[in-house]
């Protein structure tokens, strides 16, 4: 079995879709599975199927020694049932199929916020506990899945895993931080900063995560300290949260915001219209787009060290951040004001 084979289960993403085309640049044979096809290249099999459905997985793990999980449901779902099915049962599926493929090593992405209760980390490693009270059902089931992935390492059957955890990713394509960005600034929404503005956070370019990916992949091998471990991958370069929302939204034509509001004003007045839309849910469904977890996002420090990145696998981004935002802002035309 060659070690350049490999599947992408959630190739069709934003994360996935990059992380397959820099595999296909670097020689990989490269399989896709995913609920959807969202786009056709060249050299690359697309398999559609649930990663829930062992027999459909099976199809695309077929002699393949990598495999790198990096699909979810979007983080926005308030969907409890969904993310225990795909994130926790689904990710169980995953590591059956991949021993009963013969699978050497198996890539998870998983998600710095699996430390993040809302309140400060402040150059966070990854001895830090995860979190007890988890802000979201999302970062409830990143747990979970985390765990199963990296318990499931074994020398002994030659079944190798790692996890990776990246934050706030960003780039091209994305279709979560930029789109809701400025789809909050053209409903006036974007003129006011929670908190004094000083909080620094890790936004991270998505190449570099690919990079991240793809290192932890070349140096999983039976005798490196990666075998069942986490690793952070940041940008390494922590940023004040509404300077790097101002820089998006200036370089898109919009204004930047401008009036403070305390925190904790806002992050109770965000508490009570989940609670509102909780219990209206079975009439109507509301969705705020100031939830608890975006506010505490927003209005708190949340970055990590990629210490352990770099010692272990030679990690450093390869695109800086100043550079990325530039290469973010002229990829989103279509979301220029006016456009
Ligand atoms: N975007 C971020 O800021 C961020 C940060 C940290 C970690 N992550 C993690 O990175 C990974 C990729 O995120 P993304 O931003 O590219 O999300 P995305 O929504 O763009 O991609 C996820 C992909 O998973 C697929 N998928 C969902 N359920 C599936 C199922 N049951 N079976 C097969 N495929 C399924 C979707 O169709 C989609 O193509 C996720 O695991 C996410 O938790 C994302
Ligand atoms: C206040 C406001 C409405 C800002 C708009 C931008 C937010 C939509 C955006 C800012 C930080 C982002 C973020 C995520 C989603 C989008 C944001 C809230 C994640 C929660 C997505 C899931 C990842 O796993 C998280 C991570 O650990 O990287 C992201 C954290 C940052």
């Amino acid at each position: 079995m060659s070690s350049k084979r490999c599947t992408v289960i959630g190739g069709s993403g934003f994360l996935g879709r990059h992380l397959v085309e820099r595999l296909v640049d670097r020689g990989y044979t490269v399989n896709v599975f995913d609920i959807r096809q969202a786009y056709e290249l060249p050299g690359v099999t697309f398999h559609q199927g649930d990663l829930c459905d062992k027999q459909a997985l099976l199809v695309a793990l077929k002699d393949v020694s990598i495999v790198f999980h990096c699909a979810s449901p979007a983080p926005g779902s308030d969907d409890r049932a969904l993310f225990q099915r795909v994130n926790i049962d689904g990710t169980q599926t995953v590591i059956q199929a991949c021993h009963e493929a013969g699978v050497q090593k198996l890539i998870l992405t998983s998600s710095a916020s699996v430390v993040f209760e809302g309140t400060d980390i402040k150059n966070g490693r990854e001895d830090l506990p995860y979190a007890k009270k988890p802000i979201d059902y999302y970062t409830e089931t990143k747990i979970q899945q985390e765990k199963l992935v990296l318990e499931a390492c074994s020398k002994e059957k030659g079944f190798l895993t790692v996890a990776i955890r990246p934050h706030g990713i960003f780039g091209p394509r994305d279709p979560q931080l930029v789109p809701i960005l400025v789809d909050t600034a053209r409903r006036g929404k974007m003129k006011f900063i929670i908190g004094d503005g000083s909080n620094l956070v890790d936004f991270t370019y998505v190449e570099n995560v690919v990079h991240g990916h793809i290192l932890a992949a070349e140096h999983l091998k039976a005798d490196s300290p990666l075998c069942g471990q986490a690793y952070h991958i940041t940008n390494d370069e922590p940023v004040r949260f509404w300077d790097f929302m101002s820089q998006i939204l200036v370089g898109l034509g919009y204004s930047a915001p401008r009036y403070h509001l305390p925190y904790t004003l806002v992050y109770g007045i965000a508490l009570l219209l989940w609670l509102i839309a909780l219990v209206l849910r079975p009439l109507i469904r509301i969705k705020p787009t100031f939830t608890p977890m975006r506010v505490a996002l927003a209005g708190t420090h949340h970055y990590y060290s990629c210490t352990r990145a770099k010692k272990d696998m030679g990690y450093q981004p390869p695109v800086p951040l100043q550079e990325a935002i530039v290469r973010t802002v002229e990829s989103y035309p279509h979301l220029q004001k006016g456009a």
